[in-house]
Parts: structure tokens; sequence; C-alpha cells
């Protein structure tokens, strides 16, 4: 494979690695390092991740513990585990930052460019459902793409954002444990696996992206909390993306450090003198301490990521102008709770927590995040897990539920097998001629009913059972396509 990089690129690269070029340049001619991360959420189980091709989990990636290097050829978006979520198609670098950002159960995560989802997925698999997720995206359709892959992953406590950067500061000032700002960049480090980011390089110039890069990280350390961390992350090598930025964040700003990220042994470090004359000055060991991933030193496209904390006697940013209700959830009526709750129970054995915080949202029921302030007057996407839809005074359960629940927890289910022909024709949308005695039922569940499909023990959606046939629920815009 022969990729012609951009003039300007290749010259600024040559002068900036000096004699390292070479070998840079040389791993253009490599293919690209394709990866898979397993979704604990799915996977946390003894046994649950051997069902998964072996070949696909033979060559793990250092930084990252549930990530693996595809073999050449594999093609784990054409095979069922793929519509359970149970893992996700991920390039290898851009594993690292999650890792870095080092998350913990319990904790407030914002991921603040977080569209398709990637990294807000991996953040989901650390929090293990406890704790709040909000995952933002400024981009309408992108937003869409990254409830999308929330639902896949199975996660029950993110809320997805549709906002401005600007607009989400003014609510959630000093509010989270951690911040994630994978910044929008100009790519240099996806040439090799995604050629339109050659073709889209001029478009996004470096200059440019750097003002919307220092723009956006300004108002996300706002949202930070004393003694919270932030990591900023790009997939470009340009020092005026990554350490030119990181320089002006930190600029007379005591209360933020760079701190040693982690698996630093890893990388290499963050290049200060690359910003020139005068461009790091004293802050040229803070920038030293953030890292670099080179395609021509580990196995992976590249990357540059900043661990920054606050420091904890930093004075608290400005309250957070939240209204104290937050009208635009309401609770459900008691006819539509009654609804909900009969056709849950028809559905699944787990208990329905009441006493949680249940909205309304778009014609959904929603189990909304504790911890969660008024999101009043914001783009919202999905303020929860949506567990069902009302429609006609009716209440049925949703695909969110099917992949946010495990096998076991429904009241009925059958299991096809991932290699049997019946799995993808139910992910195509047919409807399947099914026995009774095939279904799996909770004591004292008759076979009609809504039914959960799964696929070697993991949930792929809903079907209705009635009369010897599996009528099919699997939403249209998800099914499987050739
Ligand atoms: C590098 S991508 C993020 C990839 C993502 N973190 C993942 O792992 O799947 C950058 C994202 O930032 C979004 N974006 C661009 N400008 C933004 C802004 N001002 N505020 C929030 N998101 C923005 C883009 O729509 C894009 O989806």
């Amino acid at each position: 494979m022969t990729i012609k990089l951009p003039e300007h690129f290749r010259e600024r690269m040559k002068e900036l690695l000096a004699s390292e070029y070479d070998e840079f340049e040389a791993s253009y001619g490599r293919p690209a390092q394709a990866g898979l991360r397993l979704n604990p959420l799915k996977t946390g189980k003894p046994g649950q991740a051997d069902k998964i091709a072996p070949a696909w989990r033979e060559q793990p990636v250092p930084w990252c513990p549930t990530g693996y290097y595809l073999p050449e050829g594999a093609r784990p978006g054409k095979h069922p585990h793929y519509h359970a979520g149970i893992y996700f198609i991920q390039e290898p670098s851009a594993m690292a930052p999650v890792e870095l950002l080092d998350v913990k159960p319990g904790d407030r995560v914002l991921d603040l460019c977080a569209a398709p989802g990637g990294k807000s997925t991996q953040i989901a698999g650390k929090l293990a459902g406890s704790g709040l997720l909000v995952s933002n995206d400024n981009h309408p359709d992108r937003a869409k793409a990254l409830l999308k892959n929330i639902e896949l992953a199975g996660v029950r406590n993110a809320v997805v954002l549709n906002e401005t950067p600007e607009r989400l500061s003014g609510r959630f000032a000093g509010f989270f444990d951690k911040i994630l700002v994978d910044a929008p960049c100009s790519g240099e480090g996806m040439f090799r696996k995604d050629p339109d980011m050659l073709r889209a390089y001029d478009a996004y110039g470096v200059d440019r992206c750097s003002a919307m890069q220092r723009s956006i990280l300004a108002e996300a350390v706002k949202m930070l909390k004393p003694g919270g961390t932030l990591v900023y992350s790009t997939c470009t090598f340009s020092a005026e993306e990554n350490e030119g930025v990181i320089a002006e964040l930190l600029k007379d700003r005591p209360e933020l450090e760079t701190v040693e990220a982690p698996l630093r042994h890893l990388f290499a470090p963050g290049r200060p003198e690359w910003l020139g004359e005068g461009g790091a000055g004293s802050l040229a060991d803070s920038l030293r301490r953030t890292v670099r991933l080179w395609p021509h030193r580990i196995r992976g496209e590249g990357h540059y990521a900043a661990v920054i904390r606050k420091h904890p006697d930093a004075a608290d940013s400005e309250p957070s102008r939240a209204p104290r209700e937050d009208r635009s959830l309401p609770a459900p009526t008691r006819s539509e709770w009654s609804a909900a709750e009969e056709t849950l129970r028809e559905c699944v054995n787990a208990p329905i927590e009441k006493d949680r915080r249940w909205a309304t949202f778009g014609g959904l029921l929603t189990l909304v995040p504790e911890g969660l302030p008024s999101l009043e007057g914001l783009r919202v996407v999905r303020p929860g897990w949506a567990v069902g839809s009302f429609k006609k005074g009716r209440f049925a359960p949703s695909h969110a539920l099917a992949l946010g629940i495990a096998a076991e927890d429904a009241i009925r289910s059958v299991d096809f097998g991932a290699d049997h022909p019946y799995t993808i024709r139910y992910l195509k949308g047919e409807t399947l001629e099914t026995g009774a005695d095939e279904l799996k039922l909770s004591p004292g569940a008759g076979p009609k009913g809504f039914v959960l499909v799964t696929a070697d023990g993991f949930p792929l959606g809903w079907a209705k059972w009635q009369d010897g046939y599996l009528k099919n629920e699997y939403p249209p815009a998800w099914r499987w396509t050739p």
C-alpha cells in the first residue's frame, strides 16, 4: 500500500523528526493496525469473553487490558456478536486516552467530544454501572450515532447531549471528577486508516484546528472539580495542536498542572522544543510529561495525550446556574407508570427500581442517572437509559432495555447461537417459526409475549412469540446489512 502524504506535512515532519523521519515515513507502507476492545459490561463474567473468536483475542494491546490487535482480514463488524455490543472496533492507540484518565466506578465523567462513542463506551465499561457519564458531541447527526453506540454497549448510567462546550460549562461548572477532551483535529494520525482524512487535511488545517481546540479546552477545565483529572487527546502530530494547546492552557493558571501519565513508559514524551523559540518557556518540563504515540514506535496509528490535574485547593469554579426543578424531564403519570410496570414485569425478572428517578422524554420512559443536575434548556439526545416507549396508551420494551440486561434477566428468552442461520435472519428483521419448547421460560411464565433473542447467551433484541412464530421486534435502523 502506498500513501501519498501531503507535501507540507512531509516537509514539516522531516524537519521535526530529523533522523527518525525515514522510519516514520516507512510506517505508512505498512497496513493500518486494527483493534477490538471487549465491553466489560457484557464480558465481565467468567467464560463470557471465551465465546468471542479466539483469533481476535490473541494479541493484547499493552496499554489497554481489554484491547486486542486484530489479525489481518478479520471482520468483527460482520459477526452477530458485534450486534450484541460485546466488543467495539477501535484503533489501538485510540484506546490510550481513557486508560490515562483512570476512571473509577462512582466517578462523574464528561466526554466532551464523544461521537461516535469509542471512548465513551470504554469509559462506561470502567464505571461498571456506577457514577455518571455525560457524553456530548456538538454535531447533531454524530450525537445520534453516539447514542446508538451507548445503547449497543448496554450502558445504563449515561446521558447523551448535543451541546456546545460554552453552554455546558455554564451548567456543569466544577461538577466532574474526570473529563475527556478527545478534540477534533487535523487527523495526521489517520492517514493510513482513513484515506478521506488525507482529502480533508487541507480543509481542516492545523491553525484552524488549534484555535478550536484551545477554546474547547478552556471551557472544559471550568467543568472540572478541584482535585479532578482531565485528559486532552488528539490523533494528530503537529505540535501546534498538541503541546501548543496545553502550553496555552497552563499559561497563567497555577491551579492546573500536567501529571506523569500512568503508562508513560510505553510511550514517547511530549516535544516542547517543537514549539520554537520561547514557545514552551518555563512549561517545558510540564509538556515533556505529556505523551506521544508514534506509528513507527508502537503498534498503532498515533495519538497525543496530556493528563492534567486541577489542584485540590483551586478556587471553586463559578457555581452552576442550573434551575432546581428539571421541568424538561417530567416524571411518568400514574397511568403511564402502571402501563410500564405491567409490561416490564412481563419481560424482565429483575426488580424495577421504583425509588430511582424515572422520567418521560419524547415518548420514552427513561431511568435518569443519579446525581444528574437539571438539563433544562440544553439539547438532550437521551437523558438516561430508555427502557421502553409509550404508544397509544400501551407500553413496549425498548431495544436499549434488551441490550442493557443479561439473558437471565428475561422472563422469556431463546438462544440460537451465533452460527445458527436464525440469528442472521433475526438481525435482518424476519419472522421466525419457533416452537414453544425452544423458549426458555421463567417459572410460571407462558410462552406468549416478549422474548429476548440471544446469541451465545448475549442479548440481541426482542421478539414477540405467538402461535409458533417469533414476530420480529429488531429495530429497522439497526438491521443486518450484507
Ligand atoms: C476525534 S472526534 C471524537 C472521537 C470520539 N472521542 C471517539 O472515541 O469515538 C472529535 C469529535 O468532536 C466533535 N466536535 C467538534 N467540535 C466540537 C465542539 N466544539 N464541541 C463538542 N464536540 C465537538 C466532532 O463532531 C467529533 O465527533
